[in-house]
């Protein structure tokens, strides 16, 4: 049996943080998976290092589903975010070892490929309607087939989404979360605007996608759902929290615009009731904050049930290790509906070399055995943590409210 030696927390900064375990077996055979929760970084490079990794010592590093259920009943704390984040890690890792001995890329593992290659979406943002529909239709020269649509709001300093001054959009943008403002009415005003003229610049032969950040309440979602219909939109992303999901009833009964939650999401429990009762369509789980790949699976089983696609998530404070984890997961799961793909850094790429690619709006995990994605450590020591925030975001009276 491969035997774990060693298991170490790597944290490095090549331009914003990330957290990355790196099992070693008694072979020498190394496996990497990514722990990285934006703006908590440390809760769980702590959690791995002081709790899961004595434990890992020892262990077949083949049994995956029985390492998994001994970190997930065994803490007695189930779920939440870093716990899940942590196992997530070591999941990771382990089919990453797996794939690695068997002379195998992961997806092969997992069934083999279900598609030729995955389908992935790219950003366009920008502070005016004409800049944005410029990056988006930018964004389509290169390949892609889906384009995310974020643009500012007039009257509002800063919106979700959008980069300031033509910068890369980083939201963990300062040392202590920044605060923005927010107006609901101000943002109805400009979305279907942006999307009405994204059609008439861009055809139909593109899929637009639209993240509303969880900022609206059921029946102002409902009612901007009901006012993009005429632009057939992929998705509309997070319209409302997700913690009361009867809330989603709501927003289905007024919209046939497709619906896509879960980013935020950490285990099948958070996702179970809005599927099996049909309310979303796409699900946003994503490998490194839903239990890894052994986890994320089983929810795209029940998902798939019901006729519910995956889209997981797969912004820039999501490491390579999780981007290479999500293609395999998406080249072989039956149900998958789209990647979000927010290329990163050249910085962020050298400290993660890797073997995925992009080729006319689809990418490939690549069919190096294992994950095809490392983490150079001397270039990672380099870069040393830096703490940074997410923003918080105010009403204009001052009252605080989801960012
Ligand atoms: O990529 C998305 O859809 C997001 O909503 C990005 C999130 O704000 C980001 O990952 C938070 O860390
Ligand atoms: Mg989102």
């Amino acid at each position: 049996m491969p035997k774990i030696v060693s298991a170490r927390v790597i944290v490095t900064c090549p331009g914003r943080n990330f957290v990355t375990l790196k099992i070693t077996c008694d072979d020498g055979t190394t496996g990497v998976g990514d722990a990285t929760l934006n703006g908590r970084e440390l809760s769980v490079a702590s959690y791995l290092s002081d709790h899961v990794v004595p434990c890992l010592i020892g262990r077949d590093a083949h049994r995956i589903e029985d390492i998994w259920q001994y970190l997930y009943k065994g803490a007695y704390w189930r779920r939440g975010p870093v716990t899940m984040a942590a196992i997530a890690a070591v999941d990771t890792a382990l089919w990453d070892i797996k794939g690695k001995l068997a002379g195998m890329p992961v997806y092969q593992l997992l069934g083999g490929a279900a598609r030729d290659a995955c389908m992935v979406y790219a950003h366009a943002n920008g502070t005016t309607i004409e800049d944005t529909i410029a990056v988006a239709r930018a964004e389509q020269a290169r390949g892609y087939k889906a384009i995310r649509l974020q643009c500012g709001v007039p009257g509002l300093a800063s919106t979700y989404g959008v980069a300031k001054h033509g910068a890369r959009y980083e939201p963990a943008d300062a040392d202590l979360p920044s605060e923005s403002v927010w107006s609901t009415e101000k943002y109805l005003r400009v979305v279907p605007e942006l999307f009405r003229a994204a059609r008439e610049a861009m055809g139909w032969d593109v899929h637009l996608l639209h993240d509303i950040h969880h900022r609206l309440t059921p029946i102002e979602a409902g009612r901007l759902g009901k006012a993009l219909e005429p632009y057939n939109l992929f998705w509309i992303e997070d319209p409302t929290p997700a913690e009361n999901q009867e809330a989603f009833k709501l927003i289905r009964h007024h919209t046939t615009t497709p619906i896509a939650v879960g980013e935020v999401f950490n285990s099948i429990w958070d996702a179970k009731d809005l599927i099996q009762n049909q309310l979303i369509d796409y699900i946003r789980a994503t490998v490194v904050h839903a239990g890894g790949i052994t986890h994320l699976r089983r929810i795209a089983s029940l998902a798939d049930l019901y006729q519910v696609r995956t889209g997981c998530h797969g912004a820039t404070d999501l490491s390579p290790v999780a981007m290479a984890a999500a293609l395999h997961f998406g080249l072989s799961v039956p149900n998958f509906g789209v990647q979000e793909h927010m290329p990163h850094t050249e910085e962020t790429d050298a400290v993660f070399p890797h073997a995925y690619s992009f080729d006319d709006g689809m990418m490939h995990p690549g069919d190096a055995p294992g994950l095809g994605v490392d983490i150079d450590e001397d270039l990672a020591a380099t870069y040393e943590y830096k703490r940074a925030y997410l923003p918080v975001a105010r009403l204009e009276d001052g009252t605080l409210c989801n960012w």
